[in-house]
């Protein structure tokens, strides 16, 4: 794994966790397996479309968004793949957060997952299938530090730990290049 150089963080990089072939058979088995919902947020007073699919699994219910995930249970793929990121990262993760980018007009916005429920550092461990997409990291108080972007690739995994969430924030954002759909799993570890 490689550490990214930010200021105030702990994030690691490895651009190829499994190999092409083994990533494309996740982002197959996930494609088809998973549970996938088009949810809305509320924004400005409208129910607008969340510009992106979701599913949620794991032992507890989670608010992402102003929004109550009610867990689905394990089901294999997923079990796999948590036991390969528990080992690669040294961390117990009991929750994933599935997103699916159908193209480069979904997206996810500015954020920071510092969610009470995981706890003051949570570990994020984030595996990525599919077409790459860039993910950018933003302080939220220091001026003099310009954003960092890298590029999430097929079969990578990012891990995000320490002081990360309390001082920076990332997106995925939107892109005009034709783009592959991509499929994005955030394991956590919810408390409570
Ligand atoms: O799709 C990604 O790589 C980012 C996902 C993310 O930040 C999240 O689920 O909180
Ligand atoms: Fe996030």
């Amino acid at each position: 794994m490689q550490k990214l150089p930010l200021p105030n963080a702990e994030v690691y990089y490895a651009p190829r966790f499994f190999s092409p072939e083994e990533s494309n058979a996740y982002f197959r088995e996930l494609e088809q397996g998973i549970n996938w919902q088009q949810e809305s947020i509320r924004m400005f007073g409208k129910e607008l479309p969340m510009p992106r699919l979701t599913a949620w699994y794991g032992d507890k219910g989670y608010t992402y968004s102003g929004l109550y995930n009610e867990p689905k249970p394990w089901v294999p793929v997923l079990q796999k793949l948590r036991e390969q990121v528990k080992e690669a990262t040294g961390q117990e993760y009991n929750s994933v957060l599935l997103n699916f980018y159908r193209s480069g007009n979904d997206s996810m916005g500015w954020h920071s997952d510092d969610e009470a429920e995981l706890g003051k550092e949570p570990s994020i461990a984030s595996l990525s299938f599919g077409g790459e997409r860039r993910f950018s990291f933003k302080h939220r108080t220091r001026k003099d530090q310009k954003p960092v972007s890298i590029t999430l690739e097929h079969g990578s995994l990012l891990l995000m730990q320490g002081p990360t969430q309390h001082h920076w924030l990332h997106h995925i954002p939107k892109t005009k290049r034709p783009v592959q759909p991509r499929i994005n799993l955030t394991f956590r570890n919810v408390k409570g």
